[in-house]
């Protein structure tokens, strides 16, 4: 039995930290995708071990289905997505702490747990062999952690009763509605184990594709009248999305009641810019208008983020060098390096762009446009690894 799932990453246009404390934000699939293949053993099969090989590190962890039994003590089998509780995840901890992860790749550390939970829960004590793969730089803002959550609960679901797929149709195929709330849901749980206290919007958009306003646990679906292209740009500076979070969050104890307007403008914000992108665009010169209102609300949401203290000195380069073509410029994602957007207006012209590209991988930053707004996550039964 194999089956392949593939989830695309996001990008945040308005409100990532402040989505976190209840504000709005809007965020958008982009296709690059996180692939995850897994084939469950068969008797035929030799061995009776869980192997986890991780392609974009190069990294591949091997357990005993015996040793992770003794581990657990107990099955942590469920049907619905269940929290990781401090026993567990102190087991888990231990499991990890065995695989010596090499220090320059101890990122990984939390995704090896977060399949750990997301395995043991769904397919309880079977072994199967699991690759990944991503199209995705991992830890730079465009929420591979997310994709890697949402490609491994759907293929993990795939074959079991929670969900009602076609197991013979051949290609990509899509979840129901419903099975999508519970890849979500599950994923989410993954991303728990990844983020500490993620707000669920880069799952929900990595679930569902298209652009999405997200408050509190609740999605709106917002059909865009226009076609935003965004040019991204990789810093290259890695950092780790649960320590910027949390010194968000420390900031916020510190000064709550600054921080409280920081959020709440942020959410002004977001709520504009859905109105914006709901709007009827009638003309060239309704796209140009709604263009600079764009601009405009980046370039505030980036001055929130600065004073959330995300920011960074390769981002503030991006801004600087953006701005010298009038162009303007956010971060996306959690910040503190990462990956950057800038707008690039319908009516631009192409030598422009290229000027600024140049000018941008100059500093040794790489440069990307992805498609934005597609769909999110499917599964492939006829596909082998
Ligand atoms: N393809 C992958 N293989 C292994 N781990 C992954 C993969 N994608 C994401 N992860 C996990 O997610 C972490 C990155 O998540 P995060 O810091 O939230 O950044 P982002 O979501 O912006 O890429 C990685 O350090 C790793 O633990
Ligand atoms: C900073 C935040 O808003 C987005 C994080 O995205 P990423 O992991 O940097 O891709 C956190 C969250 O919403 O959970
Ligand atoms: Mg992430």
């Amino acid at each position: 039995m194999e089956v392949r799932a593939r989830a695309p990453g996001k990008i945040i246009l308005t409100g990532e930290h402040a989505v976190v404390h209840g504000s709005t934000a809007v965020a958008t699939s982009i296709d690059l995708y996180t692939y995850v293949f897994v084939h469950f053993s068969t008797p035929s099969d030799d061995g009776d071990l869980l192997t986890l090989q991780l392609k974009d590190t190069a990294l591949e962890f091997s357990w005993p289905i015996s040793r992770i039994k003794a581990a657990f003590l107990e099955s942590v089998l469920s049907c619905t997505p269940t929290s990781c509780s401090v026993e567990v995840a102190k087991i888990i901890a231990a499991l990890v702490e065995e695989l010596d992860i090499p220090e320059a790749k101890i990122g990984i550390a939390s995704g090896v747990s977060a399949f750990l939970w997301l395995y043991s829960s769904i397919q309880g004590f079977k072994p199967a062999t699991v690759v990944v793969n991503s199209e995705l730089p991992l830890g730079s803002g465009l929420g591979s952690s997310a994709a890697f959550c949402v490609a491994l609960a759907s293929a993990l679901l795939a074959y079991t009763d929670s969900v009602s797929l076609d197991l013979s149709h051949q290609g990509w195929l899509s979840f129901t509605e419903k099975d999508l709330e519970l890849v979500n849901k599950w994923a989410f749980e993954g991303e728990k184990i990844i983020h500490g206290k993620p707000s669920g919007i880069d799952n929900t958009v990595s679930s569902y594709g298209n652009i999405i306003s997200f408050k509190s646990g609740n999605i709106t679906r917002t059909k865009s009248t226009l076609t935003l292209k965004m040019l991204i740009t990789n810093t290259k500076v890695g950092r780790n999305t649960k320590a910027l979070v949390a010194g968000v969050g420390e900031r916020m104890l510190r000064h709550p009641e600054i921080m409280a307007f920081v959020f709440s403008a942020v959410d002004s914000i977001s709520k504009e810019l859905t109105s914006i992108l709901k709007s009827p665009t009638p003309d060239e010169l309704s796209l140009t208008e709604k263009e600079e209102k764009i601009e405009e609300l980046m370039e505030m949401n980036q001055g929130l983020l600065q004073s959330m203290g995300v920011s960074h000195a390769t981002i503030e380069t991006v801004l600087r060098t953006t701005l010298k073509y009038k162009l303007a410029s956010k971060l996306t994602g959690a910040g503190g390096g990462g990956c950057v957007l800038t707008l690039l207006p319908t009516l631009l012209s192409g030598t422009i762009v290229d000027k600024v590209i140049a000018e941008l991988e100059s500093c040794g930053f790489q440069c990307f446009i992805a498609g934005i707004g597609g769909g999110g996550v499917e599964v492939n039964f006829a596909m082998s690894s």
